[in-house]
């Protein structure tokens, strides 16, 4: 006989009863990391604050996550078990096209925080951080919002939801970016801002608050809806596995109030720099250096990789300048002690070709820093230009997934990695300048 579907009934018929909170949180970009992090700590703080759910565009995950009322299986991978959760925070979830229902909500005096879940390109941006306008999505969304219409982009429906909150008089309300990027909350703002002005909704942005944070919890993208079902006796069909470490980083203002995330480990700052890049720079520019080094030598997953001499060699190369770049301020050594046990536990299939999407950007993020700082102190960044010289054999060589560098021009890429040669340190660092600049399509 099959286990029966999670669900709300289906748990209080079963004697643990997991009630939806009323929604005070809409997220945009439902995917793995949300129900691994922002969700999980909206559940462990255990205040009563509800989650409305919006995927990013494809409406896959809500399909699985409907019918079971929002509720899912976190399942913490250690290196030796695994630990089975169900998170309830998540009271209702609907696909990105259902756009009344996120109107109606952003618009709500009762909802307070918006957080956001939608990768790098998700924000359409341009090399120097601000909106790409020429982008097709983008340019439909002023169009949209011109003529009355419903916008497609995350940046759009923001920027829709913070006109309609202006019309409802709802009061101030913190947008929260959970992305990988630096200054993400800042980069959000402008992004709004400028779709904004281009609409001729100049001045909707004016009393959010726009809260940077560093987030970090490594989340595959794997689905073990048999296991979890052998393990709990519940049929999921939206299990999310992650590893036991979390980390969350906080900075601004919340106008209209949250969560006690502190209550469930996150941590508020000031300054947010230095944990960002510290997180960026050694966890993410880390995972290129094993992604490159390790597609080149045949591995599918950071662990593979980690047992590989050679890889493990370019990573310390890379994470030495890398840690010169991040400061003492926020003892790297320990960090990358702590990340070299994280990325060796063997039981995370944390594919290589997951880590792999849209290089470009992640390049001119995540290692073009590191170039430039040791090369700013007069030293030849060998480890991280290794980064750079690597991903151009990966190009060259045809290793990369599918979408690898659709961040940028084809054209650019091959003149890129035409011109990059592996003992070569000039032309390597000429391509990381390129990289900086180069700008991409989406
Ligand atoms: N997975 C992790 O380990 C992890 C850890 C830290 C931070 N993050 C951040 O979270 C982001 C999402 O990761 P995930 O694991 O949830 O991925 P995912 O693929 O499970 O979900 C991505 C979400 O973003 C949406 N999206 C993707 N591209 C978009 C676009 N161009 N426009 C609008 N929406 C778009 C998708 O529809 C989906 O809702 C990452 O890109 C990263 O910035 C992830
Ligand atoms: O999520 P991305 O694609 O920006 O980067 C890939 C990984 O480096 C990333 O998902 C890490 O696992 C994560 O940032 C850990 O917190």
């Amino acid at each position: 006989m099959s286990a029966p579907r999670l669900t709300r009934a289906a748990l209080a018929e079963a004697g643990t009863p997991l009630p939806a909170s009323p929604v005070r949180i809409v997220h945009i970009g439902v995917g793995a990391f949300h129900r691994a992090h922002q969700a999980w700590y909206t559940a462990r703080a255990g205040d009563g604050w509800g989650i409305a759910a919006f995927t990013g565009r494809d409406a896959a995950v809500a399909q699985r996550l409907a019918p079971q009322d929002g509720l899912y299986t976190l399942v913490e991978r250690g290196p030796d078990a695994d630990r089975f959760e169900v998170v309830g925070s998540i009271a209702e979830v609907h696909a990105s096209t259902e756009i009344a229902r996120f109107l109606e909500l952003f618009a709500s005096p009762s909802t307070a925080v918006v957080t956001v879940t939608v990768t790098e390109q998700g924000y359409h941006l341009r090399p120097d951080g601000a909106l790409d306008l020429s982008s097709p999505a983008i340019a439909a969304d002023v169009r949209a919002l011109y003529a009355g219409g419903h916008p497609t982009t995350p940046i759009g429906r923001i920027v829709r939801g913070l006109a309609e909150r202006r019309r409802a008089g709802a009061g101030p309300i913190a947008i929260v970016s959970c992305d990988n990027l630096p200054a993400n909350g800042d980069r959000l703002r402008a992004a709004v801002v400028d779709l904004a002005e281009a609409a001729g909704l100049t001045g909707v942005a004016d009393r959010a608050s726009f809260v940077s944070t560093s987030v970090d919890r490594i989340t595959p993208h794997e689905l073990d809806i048999d296991a979890v079902e052998r393990a709990t006796g519940w049929r999921d069909e939206a299990p999310v596995v992650t590893e036991p470490f979390s980390d969350w980083t906080l900075s601004g203002e919340f106008p209209a109030g949250r969560p006690r995330w502190e209550d469930a480990g996150a941590r508020f700052v000031d300054d947010i720099e230095p944990f960002e890049q510290r997180k960026l720079l050694l966890l993410n520019g880390g995972h290129l250096q094993l992604a490159f080094q390790g597609l080149l030598r045949g591995h599918e997953t950071i662990a593979d990789a980690m047992r590989d001499a050679d890889c493990l060699r370019a990573l310390d190369d890379f994470w030495a300048e890398a840690a010169r770049t991040v400061g003492p301020a926020v003892d790297p050594e320990a960090y990358c002690a702590a990340l070299r046990e994280r990325f060796e536990n063997p039981r995370i299939a944390h594919r290589l070709a997951q880590i792999a999407a849209d290089t470009v950007t992640k390049l001119r993020l995540r290692i073009v820093p590191v170039v430039e700082a040791e090369r700013a102190a007069g030293r030849d960044a060998a480890g991280a230009l290794s980064v750079v010289a690597a991903w151009s054999r990966c190009v060259a060589e045809g290793v990369l997934p599918d979408g690898a560098v659709r961040d940028a021009p084809a054209e650019a890429v091959a003149t890129l990695v035409s011109g990059v040669d592996a003992t070569d340190a000039s032309a390597i660092a000429a391509a990381a300048a390129t990289l900086k600049e180069s700008v991409h399509t989406l």
